[in-house]
């Protein structure tokens, strides 16, 4: 998407051929850094550490991470390394298990010899796959934005709150929850966002917000804490997010904090939209809650915070008293019974099993 008046995906292939760069996404809003990913070591790090993060753009990345590691030993051996070590970088986006399987079933079907050229081709089949779903969740959702918009007064904006980063750069391109809105917007439907600054790693203050902006999109930063309060005073028209892992029942895992939004957006009736390309459905587990791993990262993301000091440097300051342990669980999982509606390029599902069957009568 847009970045200045240059168009960027999030990731991509340079002209080397094997190398891979990524926008670091560490450093937005403040700085834009883009890096260079040269071995599965240096992906490893860019996923787990967050350089590059969001389900999607985490497979795909994932998914350069084995074409690197076959440029450099394409036997069985190097296939199941890379696999093991990409994949216990972060449990809980599905993502990135279906691109490591994806790319090693693909693999071994093929001689060593042609198992490094294919793989890269894989996986820019992989991106380029993902910006089509994306673009096909955007048309989607645009439904349910229409119709919303038909019973505002004329240039009222659709009001729609989403929570995290499930934007452009959570993907390759257009994002999977801002897709309906970019798509709205480009066609001219008023649209304002509530942005969640969503605590810890403030990907929707640090991240959403950027892109929101970039892309002249009326937008609002708010606290975690305000989304009910808005609900309640008739401020929200819809809620719309991401996922990492969606279960065959309709069960949603999603950044820390979408749960609390699917509560107060039940209790006040807000429709609560969840979007997703079909690779982010477990089809093998049906209770979120009770199977889906939640990742629990490090403490000093809830005690320190970064932003940019008066002088322009980046830095984190300490928020919390030393020795104050601080715990960190980095999603949590909304039950199907309180989604109105999960927005896939295929249409848009009731969050059930019939739901998504009747859109993939493949998983019968
Ligand atoms: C389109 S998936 C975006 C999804 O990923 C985010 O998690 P993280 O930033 O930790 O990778 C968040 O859950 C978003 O909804």
């Amino acid at each position: 998407m847009k970045v200045g008046a240059r168009h960027y995906h999030t990731i991509w292939l340079n002209d080397d051929g094997a190398s891979v760069d990524i926008i670091d996404q560490r450093w937005l809003p403040h700085e834009f850094r883009v890096v260079t990913l040269k071995s599965v070591d240096d992906v490893a790090v860019a996923i787990r550490d967050m350089w590059v993060r969001g389900a999607p753009l985490i497979g795909v990345t994932a998914a350069y991470g084995v074409a690197l590691a076959m440029a450099a030993d394409s036997r069985n051996t190097s296939l199941d390394a890379v696999w093991n070590t990409l994949h216990e970088t972060r449990p809980t986006a599905i993502n990135l298990r279906w691109a490591l399987d994806t790319m090693r079933s693909f693999l071994l079907e093929l001689p060593e010899s042609q198992r490094a050229e294919a793989a890269y081709r894989r996986a820019a089949a992989i991106a380029d796959e993902d910006v089509d779903l994306n673009r096909s969740i955007g048309m989607n959702g645009l439904t349910v934005i229409r119709e919303i918009a038909a019973r505002k007064k004329p240039g009222e904006p659709v009001n729609i709150l989403t929570h995290c980063n499930a934007g452009w750069l959570a993907t390759v391109d257009y994002g999977t929850a801002t897709a309906p809105i970019y798509l709205a917007a480009e066609e001219g439907i008023p649209v304002h966002v509530y942005v969640d600054e969503t605590r810890p790693r403030n990907q929707g203050a640090q991240l959403t917000a950027w892109e929101l902006k970039g892309h002249g999109i009326p937008h609002t930063l708010i606290v975690d804490n305000a989304g009910g309060h808005l609900m309640q005073h008739g401020e929200v028209d819809m809620v719309i997010v991401g996922t990492d892992r969606t279960t065959a029942s309709g069960d949603v895992c999603n950044k820390i904090g979408t749960y609390l939004k699917a509560l107060a957006a039940k209790d006040n009736n807000v429709p609560f939209y969840v979007a997703l390309p079909s690779p982010t459905i477990d089809w093998t587990v049906q209770d979120g809650v009770r199977e889906i791993p939640i990742e629990e990262r490090s403490g000093d993301e809830v005690t320190f915070v970064q932003g940019r000091g008066a002088g322009g440097e980046i830095a984190s300051v300490r928020v919390s008293p030393e020795g104050s342990p601080a715990a960190n669980p980095a999603f949590d999982v909304t039950p199907a019974r309180l989604i109105t509606g999960l927005i896939t390029e295929r249409g848009i599902a009731e969050a059930s099993p019939a739901g998504l069957k009747a859109l993939f009568p493949e998983r019968r």
